[in-house]
């Protein structure tokens, strides 16, 4: 269960739920089309609640004229995996060394265990949800990388970064109204037999980019950036680009892979990237349809960061039936 609780609907007037229906008006109208790109990971992922909150929130803003992907993580289940079949792991610079052995369980457990479960939940509302990994359709090509570890370039087996993303297979399914959910394992570039391990955090944005998304949303298992962790007064609520860029290189393993994925994707012509609280139930939702939103925001710079949450105005469309 999450520590999270909303007021019981019993709990709320009338007038109230009308209050919270009116304001999400406004961004219903601003979003309507909009595709939204989704990291789902973190306890969301882990909490049996929290996973079917997940479901219907993606299948909210489907249903309101929203195109959401999902792409999801799995860190914990593979360590879990690998544990049971007795196969070492470790971190290294914020990334899993990858033998071709722990390769194996990688995919097994991304694209055979996580993906299944999330289109099964998805899919208990409807047909919505159809699962494919990377090296469906040919979605990404990743070349190796190396790991940065105390300023030294080490070896860190069959790990990618996404260099080459063909959208094709995911606009289609969005096309046909469905809800594409992506796994993180892609084919090599330079060895197309071969797959490789890509922190699903990057792979987000670098999806988001390519597809020309409004919006990355990346859950997570904190409240969003705070500049001196763990000081919780020191949580950011709007960042531009070139000020996240500065603080990157000081931020710690697990928010880093977020915050540089977020910082790519707004530079890559993404409109907004949110760091988002993913122990708080429907914070998508919240997110989303709200005037002053929830977690970290990181926008272009032209934008000025410190501008005041305003709802825009509501664009009500001319309907000649009602008024000549
Ligand atoms: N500056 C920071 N702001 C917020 N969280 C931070 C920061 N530095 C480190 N963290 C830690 O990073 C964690 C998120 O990374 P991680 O656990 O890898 O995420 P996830 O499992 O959601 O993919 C947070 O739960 C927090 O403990
Ligand atoms: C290279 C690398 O580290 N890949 C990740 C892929 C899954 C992932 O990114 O999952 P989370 O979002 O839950 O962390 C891994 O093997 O754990």
């Amino acid at each position: 269960m999450s520590d999270f609780t909303f007021n019981t609907r019993t709990d709320l007037r009338a007038d109230q739920k009308a209050e919270v229906l009116i304001e999400a008006l406004p961004w219903l109208q601003k979003f309507a089309g909009a595709l939204v790109v989704v990291k789902y990971g973190g306890n969301a992922m882990i909490d049996e609640d929290l996973k079917r909150a997940f479901a219907q929130d993606m299948v909210f803003l489907r249903q309101v004229g929203l195109k959401p992907v999902v792409v999801h993580g799995g860190g914990p289940q593979i360590n879990a995996m690998l544990d049971r079949l007795g196969i070492e792991s470790e971190f290294r610079g914020g990334l899993r060394v990858t033998t071709p052995e722990a390769m194996d369980v990688v995919r097994m457990v991304l694209t055979g265990q996580v993906s299944r479960e999330l289109v099964g939940l998805l899919n208990a509302h409807g047909p919505h949800a159809v699962g494919l990994s990377g090296e469906d359709g040919g979605l990404f090509q990743a070349r190796r990388r190396r790991a940065i570890v105390d300023g030294v370039s080490v070896d860190i087996g069959q790990v990618g970064d996404v260099v080459k993303v063909n959208p094709g297979a995911v606009l289609d399914l969005l096309d046909a109204g469905r809800i594409p959910v992506v796994s993180t394992v892609a084919p090599d570039l330079d060895d197309p037999t071969t797959v490789l391990n890509v922190n699903a955090d990057t792979a987000a944005a670098a999806l988001a980019v390519a597809l020309g998304a409004r919006k990355l949303i990346v859950l997570t298992d904190v409240e969003g950036l705070y500049t001196s962790w763990p000081d919780k007064g020191s949580l950011v609520r709007r960042i531009g680009a070139s000020a996240l860029a500065e603080l990157l290189p000081g931020l710690d393993a697990g928010m880093r892979p977020k915050m540089e994925a977020c910082w790519r994707a707004v530079e890559g012509g993404v409109g907004r990237a949110h760091v988002i609280d993913g122990r708080a139930p429907h914070s998508i939702l919240v997110e989303v349809f709200t005037s002053d939103g929830i977690g970290t925001m990181v926008l272009p710079d032209e934008e000025p960061a410190d501008a005041p949450f305003t709802a825009p105005i509501p664009v009500i469309p001319h309907d000649p039936e009602v008024t000549p």
